[in-house]
């Protein structure tokens, strides 16, 4: 298993145990002159794993886009580690340690199963020893893919296609993983496998995780927290358990 200590440490080489890892605060942006976040804000602590839930066109994936540095926020601040993201852009931010695992997969289907994971490997910086995730690691975590490393990607079934996404983001020893929709086209007995393997992916690294999912029950269940983003605004959020049992959720859909 990997040795990850999972503290974050600003760039000032603070760590900042105990306080958020990603604060989003009071972000607006969009597409243009079509704005679909407005003024959202959320917070994910490194001992955490967040569902940002939403119905389709919520702006879910915008703000994973807008976190990653994919996308330019025109109001707001998103921090992680205490330091702003704002203008670093995509390729600094993914070094840093922050995945995204954007939805639809994103793999090299030609590329077999082992060069995909390596590129992961090749996106890390600053990564010592004690915090490299390894091969064997993802591996660990996902058997199915250990007998097939020479085989392309593209034959892969869609769920392990999926665990190929995932692992590469991980083979990048990330600080902070964004996760948009990976239980897409799998098949409902995998998801909830897919949702738990995410969960010890948190346990073993000790990392913030912020999912966006469709399957609300399944993703409540392994997480911590959530929050219910609606036309572009957060119009709820608590403990993964309250919203679970509150019976107006489903009237946020
Ligand atoms: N590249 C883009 N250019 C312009 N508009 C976009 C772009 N991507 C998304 N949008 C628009 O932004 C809004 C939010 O889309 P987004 O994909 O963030 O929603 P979502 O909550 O992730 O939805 P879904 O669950 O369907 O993935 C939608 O109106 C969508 O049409």
């Amino acid at each position: 298993m990997a040795q990850v200590d999972g503290r974050i440490t600003g760039g000032d080489g603070t760590s900042s145990a105990g306080a958020a890892a990603l604060e989003v605060v009071g972000v607006t942006a969009g597409y243009g002159a079509h704005t679909v976040l407005r003024d959202v804000s959320l917070a994910v602590g490194d001992g955490e794993v967040v569902t940002l839930l939403g119905h389709n066109g919520a702006g879910k994936s915008t703000l994973l886009r807008a976190i990653a540095g994919a996308l330019d926020v025109e109001r707001g601040d998103i921090r992680f580690a205490g330091v702003s993201q704002l203008g670093r852009g995509a390729a600094r931010i993914a070094q840093d340690g922050i995945a995204l695992v954007p939805q639809g997969r994103g793999i090299f289907p030609t590329l077999s199963i082992g060069e995909n994971l390596r590129l992961g490997a090749g996106v890390a910086r600053n990564v010592t020893d004690r915090t490299r995730v390894t091969l064997d690691f993802v591996l660990e975590l996902f058997p199915a893919l250990a007998d097939r490393l020479h085989e392309d990607a593209g034959t892969l079934s869609g769920g392990q296609q999926q665990m190929v996404a995932i692992g590469t983001a991980l083979m990048a020893s990330p600080k902070f993983l964004l996760l948009d929709e990976p239980s897409t086209g799998l098949a409902p007995v995998l998801v909830q496998t897919m949702l738990a393997q995410i969960r010890s992916v948190h346990r073993e690294l000790g990392i913030g995780v912020l999912i966006v999912e469709q399957n609300i029950h399944e993703a409540l269940r392994i997480s911590d927290r959530a929050y219910v983003l609606r036309l572009g605004e957060i119009v709820r959020e608590g403990p993964a358990s309250t919203l679970l049992d509150a019976p107006d959720i489903w009237g946020l859909f």
